[in-house]
């Protein structure tokens, strides 16, 4: 069967579930998609973009109150109120997210906790929202006058479900998603090919705050009264359990894991009291237990084992009819592309770059190299604007760059690679190569969740293809990235930074680590792109290597510069042999 009609399965029990379950049953499943919805947006901001928050109970509390109040003070229609539910938690997730988002490490989930503590304790003091007592007495939701009730409220949260559901997949499955996915201890790479990381986090901060929000409105008119108690910190808690035993990186392993939280939960508070002729803390003792047993056996939550089941996921398809990306203008051979003069770089006493300067024209590869500590990475970092200089000037395409955060030089066709290679393993080739297109595509979230970027997709999709197909990596498309071997990685980064239609290639230690025919494979593909008139800095320590390439050297010792020349004049160089080899030549 082919592996896209199998999410059909769950579509059709969920339709089918509700007309045939006992009505006990029936409320466990309405639980399970209230949950869902939760863990769904907790999935895309936790398990995928790495922001652990224990507080998502209190957005499910905001767009609550907010349907609660306007329905139970102004009579307004919950069809009416959804809307304001949603601009409430998008509102106070904005909010929240602004003050906390530039938190790390451990301090943003505390920060999850602080604020969830504040609001549980804030609701349940203001008068106007009945204080602990809560607001009663609220109304049903109807379609066209007619009440939903019994497998019809059913119904519409899984329709909900469904919704939440696509356009977390429609949004991991365009620009901004891939990025998303490359999010966890890689923003250095996003920022430098143009992602605005801080941005990117509000935006799945808002989502899940927002689905979160939906899950609110659709509890407070199904049990049709709210008060503080079911949205505080052991709510916020249970979710990110429900998100973890599911799989936390996974969107089935949202709805999985929320369905196996309630379903053990429920089944211990009939089952136990029965073993042990007693109820009370029993149960809540032995589904602890349970959940550590969980995390223990499978860290990675238990969608990778049903995963292990199932067919694999078709290789995405690529077009060859898109569209093509807008490229920028190149420009003539010979013109000066980045020119540097006097770059100072002090690290509190030490002066790691101390007045380089040095001017690549277009059409040519530069090669600025230096023996351990000279000061190499500082200056690639200065001409990529991860650090700014203390003095100097870097001018790219006659522009003046040397306060300008890394987007800035992204914006302007600088693309670049890493020394310790910066993909994500576990996604295939090509998505690898497409997160270096973003700047290419104009489609925003809203669209990408809309499904309305396909045809952009698509054009990016087909670029990354040819740019693979470029560098001699096209065999590899559909394969996971982290299995190719490191000099695959490495000239993978190229295609990554081609794909961004650069004016200039910077390559940070491009052969560091690298075997001979590695290097061997790595100088083919520069000397290739070199002949199709592509500019580039190569910022390296093996000598060798770049001395056959380049078509000039620029040599730093001790954050200096000490020598310029072609290559066969810096080869004859005493300075440098004396800084390189620590011998009198
Ligand atoms: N963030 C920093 N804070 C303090 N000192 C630093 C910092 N970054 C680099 N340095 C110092 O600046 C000098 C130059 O370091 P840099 O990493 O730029 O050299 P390099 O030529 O790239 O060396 P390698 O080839 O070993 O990577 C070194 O003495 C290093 O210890």
């Amino acid at each position: 069967m082919n592996p896209r009609y199998l999410s059909l399965i769950p579509v059709a029990v969920a339709a089918v579930a509700p007309l045939v379950l006992p009505a006990y049953y029936i409320t466990l499943m309405n639980f399970i998609g209230l949950a869902s919805i939760v863990v769904i947006g907790l999935v895309l901001l936790t398990g995928i973009g790495g922001l652990t928050s224990f507080g998502q109970a209190a957005f499910v509390g905001v767009g609550a109150y907010t349907t609660a109040w306007l329905t139970a003070n102004f009579g307004l229609s919950p069809w009416l109120t959804i809307f304001a539910a949603v601009i409430a938690t998008a509102i106070s997730g904005w909010l929240i997210g602004l003050l906390t988002l530039k938190l790390s490490g451990h301090y943003l989930p505390l920060s999850t906790i602080a604020w969830s503590l504040s609001l549980f304790f804030l609701v349940g003091n203001i008068a106007a929202l009945g204080g602990h007592d809560g607001i009663p007495g609220l109304p049903g939701i109807s379609v066209f006058g007619r009440p939903l009730s019994g497998p019809a409220y059913t119904w519409l949260i899984w329709i909900f479900v469904a919704l939440a559901f696509l356009s977390v997949r429609n949004l991991l499955d365009s620009r901004n998603g891939r990025a998303v996915r490359s999010l966890r201890g890689r923003t250095v790479m996003l920022e430098a090919f143009g992602v605005d990381t801080a941005g990117l986090k509000t935006l799945i901060f808002v989502h899940a705050a927002v689905l979160a929000g939906i899950s609110g409105w659709l509890y407070a008119h199904l049990v049709q009264f709210v008060n503080a108690t079911p949205f505080g910190l052991n709510s916020g808690i249970e979710y990110l359990f429900m998100a973890v035993i599911g799989g936390a990186s996974s969107l089935w392993g949202g709805i999985l894991g929320s369905g196996l939280f309630i379903l053990i939960r429920d089944g211990l508070q009939d089952i136990v009291p029965g073993l042990i002729g007693t109820s009370g803390a029993a149960e809540s003792v032995v589904f602890g237990l349970l959940m550590v047993l969980i995390l223990q056996k499978a860290s990675g939550g238990l969608t990778p084992y049903l995963a292990r089941l199932l067919p694999p996921a078709p290789p995405r398809i690529v077009k060859d009819d898109a569209a093509t990306l807008p490229a920028r203008p190149k420009p003539a051979a010979g013109t000066s592309i980045l020119k540097v003069e006097g770059l100072v770089k002090r690290f509190g006493g030490l002066t790691a770059v101390n007045g380089v300067g040095f001017n690549l024209t277009a059409g040519h590869i530069l090669g600025v190299i230096g023996p351990n500590g000279a000061g190499k990475s500082t200056l690639f970092n200065l001409l990529t604007g991860v650090l700014t200089p203390n003095e100097g000037v870097i001018e790219l395409s006659g522009e003046r760059m040397d306060r300008r955060p890394q987007a800035a030089f992204a914006k302007l066709g600088v693309a670049r690679t890493f020394q310790h290679v910066m993909l994500r393993g576990d996604m295939s080739v090509l998505e690898n190569v497409a997160v270096g297109a973003h700047l290419r595509g104009r489609r925003g979230a809203f669209s990408a969740i809309l499904g309305l970027d396909r045809e952009e997709e698509a054009a990016i999709f087909a670029n990354a293809r040819r740019q693979l197909e470029r560098v001699g990596l096209g065999e590899y498309l559909h394969m996971p990235a982290g299995s190719l071997a490191l000099g695959q990685q490495r000239i993978l980064e190229i295609a990554r930074a081609l794909a961004a239609d650069p004016v200039v290639l910077l390559l940070d230690e491009p052969a560091a680590g690298l075997r001979y025919h590695e290097k061997q494979k790595l100088d083919e593909v520069l000397r290739q792109l070199r002949e199709e008139g592509m500019t580039i800095l190569i910022v390296e320590h093996d000598m060798e290597f770049v001395m056959n390439l380049v078509d000039r050297l620029v040599v730093v010792d001790f954050g200096q510069k000490i020598a310029e020349g072609l290559p066969e004049e810096i080869q004859e160089n005493s300075r440098v042999q004396q800084a390189y080899l620590g011998v009198d030549a």
